[in-house]
């Protein structure tokens, strides 16, 4: 027995929007070729703008290309080591004496060496708490000698060196923006220029013709990849700091910070770093300086 189909009878809507179809088309054939193409592009156009915005729309987010769910809370994707810098950053922002911000503070002196100036790094009473830290300690500066430090003409300043448990808090300020462990660093040391006193430009990695002592050291220690000049106060005339290799100064302002990179990306020394104090010509200059180094520090 031959089986049928049932058929299957349109619906009385179905059969007056088929009606409309059908004039429409009709209408369509009636108006001249040159609109019937315009209307196509316009629908073309219409339908494929359409389909660009929804497949943006559906691109998987970088969340997602690393292969970490998109809805994974923050606290899976972030070591507890990154969140550690991260709170530092945040007890920052909730200091209403701060006004530090890395991302809209950052002002980009030079790419090549690299050199970057944090404005309002620290706040008023900060500096004037690393000032106390080591104002009644300060002894004539040195440099690095052959085998031992020394001092010399070249540097007339007055500093001391501050102790980690002083300087922690800050410390883990330094190291959130620089990306570099706090134990990579050598102590806070806190500087002092008064009338005529000054740095004269030099390099802050060590040269390797240097005595046994200093090459240990770089043995255990890495060279100085990163030094950061944080200005306690403003300065009346002179004292800024300078690299004449590219012809830069940069003005001490109480409470920036100076960061700049002692080698390349490449690990090489970076000659462009040369830098000095100039000398102080009116007022006087407190700064602190850190150098950091390509591994944990240790002096001994
Ligand atoms: O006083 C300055 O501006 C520069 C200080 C400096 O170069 C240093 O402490 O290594
Ligand atoms: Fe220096």
């Amino acid at each position: 027995m031959e089986m049928t189909l049932p058929r299957t009878v349109p619906s009385g809507n179905v059969r007056k929007g088929r009606g409309i179809i059908r004039q429409y088309i009709k209408k369509l054939k009636r108006t001249p070729a040159r609109t019937r193409y315009i209307a196509v592009g316009i629908v073309s156009a219409v339908i494929l703008l359409y389909l660009f915005v929804f497949r943006s729309s559906d691109t998987p987010n970088t969340a997602t290309k690393l292969g970490v769910p998109s809805d994974a809370p923050v606290s899976k994707i972030i070591s507890s080591e990154v969140k550690e810098n991260q709170n530092a950053l945040l007890a920052v922002a909730d200091d209403k004496d701060n006004h530090f911000d890395p991302f809209k503070n950052v002002q980009i002196i030079s790419w090549e060496p690299r050199v970057f100036v944090y404005k309002n790094f620290l706040s008023s009473s900060e500096c004037q708490y690393l000032i106390d830290c080591g104002k009644d300690h300060l002894s004539r500066s040195q440099v690095v000698g052959q085998d031992k430090s020394e001092v010399v003409e070249a540097r007339s300043s007055f500093g001391a060196s501050l102790t980690r448990e002083q300087t922690r808090a800050i410390d883990q300020r330094i190291s959130a923006v620089t990306h570099f462990p706090i134990e990579n660093g050598e102590h806070l040391y806190l500087l002092r220029y008064g009338s005529d006193q000054e740095y004269k430009p030099h390099y802050d990695w060590f040269a390797d013709d240097l005595g046994k002592e200093w090459k240990d050291m770089l043995e255990r220690s890495g060279q100085r990849y990163a030094t950061m000049i944080i200005y306690l106060s403003d300065v009346e005339e002179g004292g800024e700091t300078t690299f004449p290799n590219i012809n830069k100064a940069i003005k001490p302002e109480k409470g920036d910070a100076l960061l700049f990179y002692d080698m390349k990306p490449t690990c090489e020394v970076d000659h462009l770093t040369l830098h000095g104090g100039e000398k102080v010509k009116k007022g006087e200059k407190w700064i602190v300086t850190k150098w950091i180094h390509q591994k944990k520090y240790t002096d001994a």
